[in-house]
């Protein structure tokens, strides 16, 4: 397996890619970043602003850059965001640069979790959310697949739990 000293969490919008991240680094000591966060924290603009003013596609330029550059450390915890693995050079870098962990959910959880969040603007301005999110799993779910070198399925259980069983299934 690749280093294991950075742990990369990917999935779809609301599998708890940020809240599980935060609390796997919290429990081993890592550093955490994530991604849209670290986006956010660079432009001074929320998520939604950037899609509004640069497109997805200045969007997706962005996360590229930002994964580029925070997979550069190592000792790591690092949540993407869940458009992410459509670029092959995002896959190849997560890919070399630590271990893979694909947090999957149901679209009924996904719908549930991010119903009230205007984070993520694919779903906040849909007519039907749920609809975007089943098209976006049929694009997206092989490429989660393509790089994962674990799965874990968050559906009824806290973060913490989510979080102790991947340092379980790590081994860490
Ligand atoms: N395992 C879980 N059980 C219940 N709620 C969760 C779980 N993981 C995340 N959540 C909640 O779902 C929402 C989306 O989680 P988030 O971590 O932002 O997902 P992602 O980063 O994958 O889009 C948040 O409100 C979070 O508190
Ligand atoms: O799936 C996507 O294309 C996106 C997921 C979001 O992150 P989360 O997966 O953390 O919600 C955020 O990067 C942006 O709204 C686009
Ligand atoms: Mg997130």
């Amino acid at each position: 397996m690749a280093d294991k000293r950075n742990i990369f969490l990917i999935g779809p919008m609301g599998a708890g890619k940020s809240t599980i991240g935060r609390q796997l680094a919290k429990s081993l000591h890592l550093e955490f970043f994530d991604s849209d966060a670290e986006i956010e924290r660079r432009t001074g603009a929320d998520i939604s602003w950037v899609f509004e003013l640069e497109g997805e596609a200045g969007f997706r330029d962005r996360e590229e850059k930002v994964i580029n550059e925070l997979t550069e450390n190592t000792g790591i915890v690092l949540a993407t965001g869940g458009g992410s693995i459509i670029s092959k050079e995002n896959r190849n870098r997560l890919s070399a640069r630590g271990v893979v962990v694909y947090l999957k959910t149901t679209i009924d959880k996904q719908v549930a979790r991010t119903e009230r969040d205007k984070r993520r603007p694919l779903i906040a301005e849909a007519e039907n959310p749920r609809e975007v999110l089943e098209q976006l799993s049929e694009e997206r779910t092989p490429l989660y697949e393509e790089i994962a070198d674990i799965t874990i399925e968050t559906d009824d259980q806290s973060a913490k739990i989510v979080a102790n069983e991947i340092i379980e299934k790590l081994g860490l």
